[in-house]
């Protein structure tokens, strides 16, 4: 019956770019604060601009399918009236004959026969159209307070559409309302993630600014957090609470944040967090526009660091300290990342001055006296030696600094890293993970893979240059940043031009023709950094 894959969804998850055509399905708002008005602002508002040059990134475009016509102004509604079926059949043909959506956002449906013409029309999707990712944003209570959403078209949402809906994101009172579960403590979410998985949905977000203070998690007295789960793992974002009451149309233009950040190739997790900071600077700078309360801003990509949320894959996570760690120039230069002290020792002499000692899957005991050589050759050339993986050989023996991959995190002891007082390099594959790492404050923060490698099996997708470009002026004045993955000589140029510090390369000189030259090249475009 149904045409949903049983697969889980991955939070480095991106949508194939065939469209990034977004379609939203729900009321009319005639203050135009929230509704399909709010959505249609955020998905065109949130296009990434400044696209680098030779990007294929592409920018997002709203359609609506109207359910609904809202009388409503800042301070209350009056009448709420649904659009017939046959109406709502005429917006999805004429839809689905000229702009199949990438995404489709769902928010507020008016009847328990508007949700099963929906669920029909979903189980029904044309087998010749990729199938797009379906948002439900439940919209059963507004921010007003106004019930949206009466208990029989809950009850049909559950036994009808929750199980073609690949992202919901209920505020609290929706969980309540939806599972009888309140959030009160963090568990709270796992249990009412439980009671929506028995209805068929793929993934949770729970949306923050309802959920109010966990009682089990301090900081979210002063911070708002918003929560996603597939079931296999968590994202959290946080970020310090905007206190405004206005904050009209918050939810809709969340999930509508979302959706057009999927649609434009964001992975998941990148979406999220890009979404929520989309939100922090709309209420920012929201003011009244009517006697009530004033709707969110939409004001474009995000691009002020302040606005982006702190990130995290579990909740311990936000109880490591964030002293921070040695730094290193800002400019790192050149970087190889080579795999034996031999090739170390060909790069330094050949006027490298950052390098990295990258040689995989070795005990601790086999890899100390390549660590202990390599450390020694940074001395001699006086060259940052960073040691990939073997973080207690790297404080062992005093390196200049150690690279550690996301993965590499959940077991390292960061502390004690930090309190060796040696520099530390993070692997990032997007603006969560960018987040992530950013918040232990490292000495930099490598982004990669920018394309498509073959030095390594990377379970995310190349990130291109419009997404390093957005990282690296985000980062500008936070911290160094590094490029890595598929980067060759003719493509140098351009990654160069995104203002990134430091370009990291492998087979660009392991596998050039002629080393001494490649090298002698790269360190004309890139330069070896600043001095110790
Ligand atoms: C400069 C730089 N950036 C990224 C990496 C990748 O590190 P990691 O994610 O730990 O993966 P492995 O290199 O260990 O396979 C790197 N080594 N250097
Ligand atoms: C180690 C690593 N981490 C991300 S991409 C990559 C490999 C980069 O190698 P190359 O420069 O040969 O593409
Ligand atoms: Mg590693």
């Amino acid at each position: 019956m149904s045409w949903i894959p049983h697969t889980v969804i991955q939070p480095y998850q991106v949508l194939s770019q065939r469209t990034s055509i977004v379609w939203t399905i729900g009321g009319s708002d005639s203050g135009a604060g929230a509704g399909i008005q709010a959505d249609i602002q955020a998905i065109n508002g949130l296009r990434a601009r400044d696209a680098a040059p030779g990007s294929t990134l592409a920018v997002a475009q709203a359609c609506s399918i109207i359910t609904t016509v809202t009388a409503q102004n800042s301070e209350s509604t009056s009448d709420v009236l649904a659009v017939p079926l046959d109406m709502l059949e005429q917006q999805w043909m004429q839809l689905l004959a000229d702009m199949p959506p990438a995404v489709i956002k769902i928010s507020l449906l008016a009847s328990p026969s508007q949700v099963e013409w929906l669920a029909d029309q979903l189980d029904s999707w044309p087998a010749g159209l990729p199938r797009p990712l379906v948002i439900y944003d439940p919209v059963a209570i507004a921010s007003s307070g106004d019930v949206l959403t009466a208990e029989p078209i809950l009850e049909s949402v559950k036994q009808e559409l929750l199980r073609h809906i690949d992202v919901l994101t209920p505020n609290s009172h929706e969980v309540l309302a939806m599972t009888g579960i309140a959030l009160l403590f963090s568990g709270d979410m796992q249990r009412a993630y439980d009671k929506f998985r028995e209805y068929g949905v793929k993934s949770v977000l729970f949306k923050g600014g309802h959920i109010g203070q966990l009682m089990d998690v301090e900081l979210t007295e002063t911070h708002v957090m918003d929560a996603w789960s597939n079931g296999d793992c968590w994202r959290y974002c946080l970020s310090a609470k905007v206190e405004t009451k206005h904050g009209h149309g918050t939810g809709c233009s969340f999930a509508a944040a979302l959706a057009s950040g999927l649609a434009q190739g964001y992975a998941l997790e990148d979406a999220f967090a890009i979404a929520h900071a989309y939100v922090q600077q709309g209420l920012k700078a929201a003011v009244a526009q009517g006697k009530g309360p004033g709707p969110v801003l939409h004001l474009g990509w995000p691009t002020h660091w302040q606005d982006f949320p702190r990130t995290a894959n579990d909740l311990c996570e936000l109880d490591l300290p964030t002293q921070g760690f040695a730094p290193c120039p800002s400019d790192l230069g050149l970087y190889p990342v080579v795999n034996s002290p031999e090739w170390l020792e060909r790069l330094l002499q050949l006027g490298v001055k950052t390098i990295q000692l990258r040689a995989k899957d070795l005990s601790d005991g086999a890899a100390e006296p390549l660590v202990i050589r390599a450390i020694e050759l940074g001395r001699k050339y006086q060259a940052r030696v960073f040691i990939n993986d073997y973080w207690r050989l790297a404080i062992k023996h005093q390196a200049y600094g150690v690279h550690l991959g996301q993965e590499d995190l959940d077991d390292a002891n960061i502390e004690e890293i930090a309190s060796a007082g040696i520099r530390i390099g993070l692997s990032t594959h997007g603006y969560f993970e960018m987040l992530r790492a950013a918040a232990l404050k490292p000495s930099y923060l490598a982004v990669g893979h920018i394309y498509p490698t073959t030095t390594k099996n990377m379970p995310s997708t190349p990130q291109g240059l419009t997404k390093l470009q957005q990282q690296v002026s985000l980062l500008k004045s936070v911290l160094p940043t590094v490029a890595i993955g598929g980067i060759d000589w003719p493509r140098a140029k351009q990654v160069r031009a995104t203002g990134v510090a430091s370009i990291a390369v492998v087979r660009a000189l392991t596998q050039a023709e002629d080393v001494e030259v490649a090298t002698a090249q790269w360190l004309g475009l890139v330069g070896a950094g600043a001095l110790q």
